[in-house]
């Protein structure tokens, strides 16, 4: 089938240009690698340029503990990086197969991964995701009702996590391992046709390239990288709009808001609504909008209502829980609950299924565990987010967002979002780190199925 561009540059040469485009070139790198093509083709690739980009790397690889055939794969990984000369770390967890296990396994992933690549001292951690996981996500987002936000789909980089791939076709993976005589192993789960993202893979994709008659990852993913350029764009006039429209005592100016263009109104009414924990859909919205220019009142979610009240559009609660009374933790030792969450400072590994965060030695204490406040920000290693952001990057659904435990020093800065940021705090896993220091456990809900950290 033709390609939607005619001239394509060699595997390492697209990954060396991706390097340098994320300004990685003189850095050091955590290439996280399955054994399945598009990382090994990370591997191989990165290994032919990484003297020319005078990069650092090194190599993991998680075991599940899910599948038996794991630890040949780990074998296969561990042999290839010792023979293009590279340290490989291996990490081994002990997940339960069951509800979520994707979901949990991605999470426990991720999280390991970030341990990793700190206690190394790496700059960043680099996964094989290529042009065709980029078009089937945004196809998939598409179909379940995303917009322009949705349809950023998967970032070049995210804090420390790089996909330097992304500009390289499955057929390009495919091509450059054929040419390398390199071999790769083939995940059975990538062929679950229970899973949406196979059948979009094997069938939906094939279907649009025959009827387009070329190759169509390319242009759908050049939509996302576009679609997402455009979304900052009109995030930061929304965030401006937001600033001048917010009354003090709360609310929004109603005459502002009518005068807004409606996808700015959207995205302003969106941010009161999820601000007050209520759940935003497109419907939602729409009606939303329509009470904001003829009045009336819209039912939302989590017993709160919409309405033009007192010169301002507010919503306000009806039966609306109350977040959790915040929890004081003094010192090591320190225990208690917040909302459904228990929270203890110990010594160690936690138990699986326990989140913790290390404590640095400096640590401000009181801690206290509170719900989110408007204008609360965390630290990443990129900078700081806003915590409202990383909730909905994080897909906490609007409801369950005064629940979310936001841990806080004494100088009320927020240090950690149990679940959510940041990422190297993680569950029971394997950490040096976590072993000989304070560390913050967070015993999660036990009945809800949590929402893992977003790539
Ligand atoms: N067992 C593993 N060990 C190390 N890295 C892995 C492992 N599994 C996946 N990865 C990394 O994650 C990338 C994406 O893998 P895959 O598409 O299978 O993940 P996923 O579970 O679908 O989730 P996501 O795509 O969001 O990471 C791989 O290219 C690889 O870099």
């Amino acid at each position: 089938m033709p390609r939607a561009t005619p001239e394509r540059p060699s595997l390492p040469a697209a990954l060396a240009r991706s390097y340098a485009g994320l300004g990685v070139a003189s850095r050091s790198v955590l290439l996280a690698v399955s054994g399945g093509a598009d990382s090994t083709a990370l591997l191989v690739g990165t290994a032919r340029v990484r003297e020319a980009l005078a990069l650092r790397v090194e190599v993991a690889t998680v075991d599940h503990g899910l599948r038996a055939e794991a630890s040949e794969e780990v074998t296969s990984v561990v042999g290839l990086a010792a023979r293009l000369g590279l340290t490989c770390h291996v990490r081994r967890l002990a997940l339960s197969p069951g509800a979520g296990m994707e979901a949990r396994a991605r999470a426990a992933r991720y999280a390991t991964l970030e341990v990793l690549r700190e206690e190394r001292g790496l700059d960043f951690v680099a996964t094989g995701h290529t042009l065709d996981d980029q078009a089937e996500t945004l196809l998939m987002r598409l179909s379940r009702g995303a917009a322009l936000r949705g349809a950023r789909a998967i970032h070049a980089r995210a804090s420390s996590l790089i996909r330097p791939l992304l500009a390289c076709s499955r057929e390009d993976v495919l091509a450059f391992l054929a040419t390398e005589e390199v071999g790769f192993v083939r995940d059975p789960m990538n062929a679950d046709p229970s899973f949406f993202r196979t059948r979009m893979r094997l069938d939906v994709l094939p279907a649009l390239n025959r009827a387009a008659g070329f190759s169509t990852v390319e242009h759908l993913a050049t939509f996302a990288r576009l679609a997402s350029e455009d979304e900052a764009l009109l995030a930061g006039l929304a965030d401006a709009a937001w600033e001048r429209l917010v009354l003090p005592g709360g609310g929004l100016d109603p005459v502002g808001l009518r005068a807004l263009e409606p996808p700015l109104s959207r995205r302003v009414l969106a941010r009161l609504l999820d601000t007050a924990g209520a759940r935003v859909d497109h419907a939602t919205l729409e009606r939303g909008r329509d009470v904001v220019a003829h009045g009336g009142t819209l039912a939302l979610s989590g017993g709160l209502l919409l309405k033009v009240t007192g010169g301002r559009v507010r919503c306000v609660g009806t039966e609306r829980k109350l977040p959790p009374t915040p929890l004081v933790l003094a010192g090591p030792g320190a225990r208690g609950d917040f909302g459904a969450w228990r929270f203890q400072v110990a010594e160690g590994l936690p138990p699986p299924g326990v989140l913790a965060l290390v404590l640095e030695e400096g640590t401000a204490w009181p801690l206290t565990v509170r719900s989110r406040k408007q204008g609360d920000r965390i630290r990443t290693r990129a900078g700081h987010r806003k915590v409202q952001d990383a909730l909905v990057d994080a897909r906490v659904p609007a409801e369950a967002r005064a629940a979310q435990p936001v841990v806080v020093d004494a100088r009320d800065a927020a240090l950690w979002l149990p679940g959510v940021l940041p990422r190297s705090a993680m569950s029971g896993a394997p950490s040096s780190a976590v072993a000989c220091r304070h560390s913050l456990w967070a015993f999660p809900p036990a009945s809800s199925e949590r929402r893992t950290p977003p790539l």
